[in-house]
């Protein structure tokens, strides 16, 4: 089957093969019919009795009781129906024995009702031969000791008389029980009937004739009846039918015998089921646990992950700050660089093109540095760029800039300065502070600075603009240091009034104080 896993093609496989053992188990538990076992014993039972009736029957007739022979075949009908009935109960016993004893007892049966057809014949005739004699003989007698013997002998009518008397008596004997020697004697009593006759007249020989063959038939009859009984009791219908009740009964408790081992086996089965179960079930709990296990490691993971992740983060970002710091500031005074000078520059004359006001640049430079460096040594001269920068730094507004260019050279960015004094005033301060500088670590240091200010106004703002105010600037400072240093200067090209037309181009530095 396409898309099952052959381990889950397994699992069903077996599963439906527990349920089908299952349901196997169970159904040769399933309570038997005792009903229906009953009514095949009941039915038995009534063949059983209606066998013997029937034998009964026979008997009767044979000893010459009741010669009703309808009561013979009367109970047949129903023996019959009842056979069928057992015929139809047969699967209730399985395997061949019964089935067997069945067939046999049928045709006992069946051979049975054959023999007693030809027994209510032979009795019959028997009967009529017996009914017959005795009142013949009686007859016969009278009519031999009487007128018919007058004109014989008497020591013959005697011999006669007698003769007919024992034959009569042994008839009647012979009836009851037949044996050879009493057959010989009447065979001789009538030999000697039939040799007396003579003397007599025709009628009484007649009567002796008559006699005589009833007498013979009776021999006959009875003999064969006696063998027609022999043959219907050797038949043994009773004891056929005691067999046959006797398997259906070993195969009912067969039955419930092998009920009862399937019921061990269910009850065995059951157990291994439930220990199945029991055993899935623990593992379904391990594999829970596992699962939880797992699940509780990854989310410890996860969140060692999300935590060095952000760790990591703040690290990068840690980093980039500072390589932002270092791209953007100086590392000795950490203030802010050139490049970042520039763009602030730029800023700063974007807004004053937009609203008009005046942006100032102070290029500093300090006088006698090298010195500095040269008698106190570089360490030295790097506190003293230091201390200019904190110092300077302390008189500006928060919103002033200052940033150093790199050697001596610092810059001052003002926005909306008042004016050319007011540019002078901050000019001042910071020249102050640098002098005001005169010792480092315990070194004696004389140094001050040389300023120079440019100033525009703002108008069209060229991508130049921001390098020529700070060319200007510069050339102002040069001015300044010509001029004896520790001073500041005006550049010449400085604007501190309302903007004029805006600026297209940039000035060539020029060398005015101011
Ligand atoms: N200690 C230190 N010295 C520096 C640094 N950068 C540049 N310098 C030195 O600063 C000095 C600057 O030279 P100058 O400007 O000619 O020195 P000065 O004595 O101020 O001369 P004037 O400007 O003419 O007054 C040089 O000797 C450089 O070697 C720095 O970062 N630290």
């Amino acid at each position: 089957m396409k898309g099952i896993s052959p381990r889950r093609l397994a699992v069903i496989a077996l599963l439906v093969a527990l349920t089908a053992m299952l349901g196997y188990l169970f159904n040769r538990t399933q309570a038997t019919d005792i009903e229906a076992q009953n009514r095949v014993m009941l039915t038995l039972r009534e063949l059983e009795k209606l066998d013997a009736e029937w034998t009964v029957n026979i008997l009767r007739l044979h000893v010459g009781l009741n010669p009703d022979y309808a009561s013979l075949s009367a109970p047949l009908p129903r023996m019959r129906e009842l056979q069928q009935q057992l015929a139809e109960a047969l699967p209730l016993s399985p395997g061949p024995e019964t089935r067997t004893a069945y067939t046999d007892m049928a045709r006992r049966l069946r051979d049975k009702a054959t023999l007693a057809e030809e027994f209510k014949m032979q009795n019959s005739r028997l009967r009529s031969s017996l009914s017959y004699f005795p009142p013949a003989i009686t007859a016969l007698k009278a009519e031999v000791t009487g007128i018919g013997g007058a004109t014989a002998p008497a020591r013959t009518v005697l011999a006669l008389d007698g003769a007919l008397n024992a034959l009569m008596t042994d008839i009647l004997r012979y009836n009851l029980a037949p044996a050879p020697e009493l057959a010989r004697s009447i065979e001789q009593d009538i030999a000697l009937a039939v040799s007396l006759k003579g003397p007599f007249p025709q009628s009484i020989r007649d009567a002796i004739d008559d006699v005589a063959v009833h007498a013979r038939l009776i021999l006959r009859h009875r003999q064969h009846e006696n063998a027609l009984d022999a043959r219907i009791a050797a038949l043994g219908t009773a004891a056929a039918m005691d067999r046959l009740g006797r398997l259906f009964d070993r195969a009912f408790d067969q039955g419930i015998i092998e009920k009862q081992r399937f019921r061990t086996f269910l009850f065995i089965y059951s157990g291994l089921l439930l220990l199945l179960l029991i055993y899935a079930a623990r593992r379904l709990r391990r594999s829970y646990t596992i699962i939880g296990v797992v699940n509780r490691s990854l989310q410890a993971a996860n969140a060692t992950l999300e935590q060095r992740v952000a760790e990591r983060t703040a690290e990068l970002e840690a980093q980039a700050e500072q390589l932002k710091q270092l791209a953007d500031h100086d590392s000795l005074t950490g203030l802010i660089n050139y490049g970042q000078f520039s763009r602030l520059l730029d800023l700063a004359l974007v807004r004053a093109a937009r609203r008009g006001n005046i942006v100032v640049v102070m290029f500093i430079d300090l006088d006698g540095f090298k010195a500095v460096n040269d008698t106190w040594g570089h360490a030295a001269g790097d506190m003293v760029l230091k201390e200019v920068a904190s110092r300077v730094k302390a008189l500006l507004r928060k919103e002033d800039v200052l940033a150093r260019l790199g050697g001596d050279e610092f810059v001052i960015l003002l926005e909306e300065v008042k004016g050319r004094e007011g540019a002078g005033r901050v000019a001042q301060l910071a020249l102050d502070a640098v002098r005001g500088i005169t010792e480092v670590d315990g070194h004696l240091v004389r140094i001050s600075a040389s300023i120079g200010i440019g100033a525009t106004c703002g108008g069209i703002v060229t991508p130049e603009a921001g390098e020529t105010l700070l060319a200007e600037a510069d050339q102002a400072m040069y001015s300044a240091k010509q001029a004896g240093k520790s001073r500041f200067v005006f550049s010449p090209g400085a604007q501190w009034d309302s903007c004029p037309a805006p600026r297209t181009a940039a000035r060539q530095p020029g060398a005015r104080s101011g």
